[in-house]
């Protein structure tokens, strides 16, 4: 089966820490991967290389790997570089995805998705309008995701804000693999996402990011 079959109609589970937070350790996100997979993810987003040569061995469920890089000066933070991607298909990726914003970077998108299709790897453009998921369609991206709807540009998305329905329709209409991603924080956001249109609903911080989603319940009690 292919990896998109693999992933098609089902949740996929982000295993993020938070950066520099006690979980932050390959071997956890290795266990995090796991236990989501017990779960019932069809696949799993791995941030690092490290992270997904330690989870690789005890899945067989489809990695979609990514590099986060904070730049002095450019915006761009998924998968900026070659270099990434082939530190990531090294390690055992199936899909490699990266920010497909029209916005100033180190590396052209076309050079990029070249690269993950070079490697022999599905191509996934993290997108913030349709018109980003349009270039990327016609650069050779096999799937095309909402990950970066809200966090682009002055107004920064919160995780109580909903997630963007309006733009995963618009997504549907290229007719290639859709992701639903960003702000999924509950099962009814997923059951609303496969209305949407999604292919696949990828859910990260309401699963695996234990300090936000603790206080989030906090938030509810007399004593914060
Ligand atoms: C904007 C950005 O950098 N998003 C990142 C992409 O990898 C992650 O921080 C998100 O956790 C992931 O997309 C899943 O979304 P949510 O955590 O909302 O379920």
């Amino acid at each position: 089966m292919s990896v998109l079959d693999q992933m098609r109609g089902g949740v996929v589970v982000s295993c993020q820490p938070v950066d520099h937070g006690p979980m932050d350790q390959p071997n956890i996100v290795a266990a995090m991967a796991q236990a989501a997979a017990a779960g019932g993810a069809k696949a799993l987003r791995i941030e690092g290389a490290e992270n997904v040569r330690k989870t690789r061995p005890n899945l067989t469920a489809p990695i979609i790997g990514i590099v986060k890089r904070d730049l002095p000066d450019s915006d761009i933070r998924i998968t900026p570089f070659i270099e990434d991607v082939d530190a990531l298909a090294a390690a055992g990726a199936d899909v490699i995805a990266y920010d497909a914003t029209n916005r100033s970077r180190p590396v052209s998108t076309k050079a990029l998705v070249d690269a993950i299709l070079e490697q022999g790897k599905v191509p996934m453009a993290d997108c913030c309008s349709f018109e980003d998921a349009e270039r990327a369609a016609a650069q050779g991206a096999q799937i095309v995701g909402s990950t970066l709807s809200g966090y682009v540009g002055q107004h920064v998305a919160t995780d109580q804000d909903e997630p963007d329905y309006y733009l995963l329709e618009q997504l549907r209409k290229l007719g290639l693999f859709t992701m639903a991603e960003g702000r999924y924080s509950s099962p009814e956001r997923v059951r609303e996402g496969f209305v949407h249109g999604a292919d696949a609903v990828t859910v990260g911080t309401a699963l695996t990011r234990l300090e936000i989603m603790t206080s989030w319940f906090c938030a509810e009690a007399p004593n914060g």
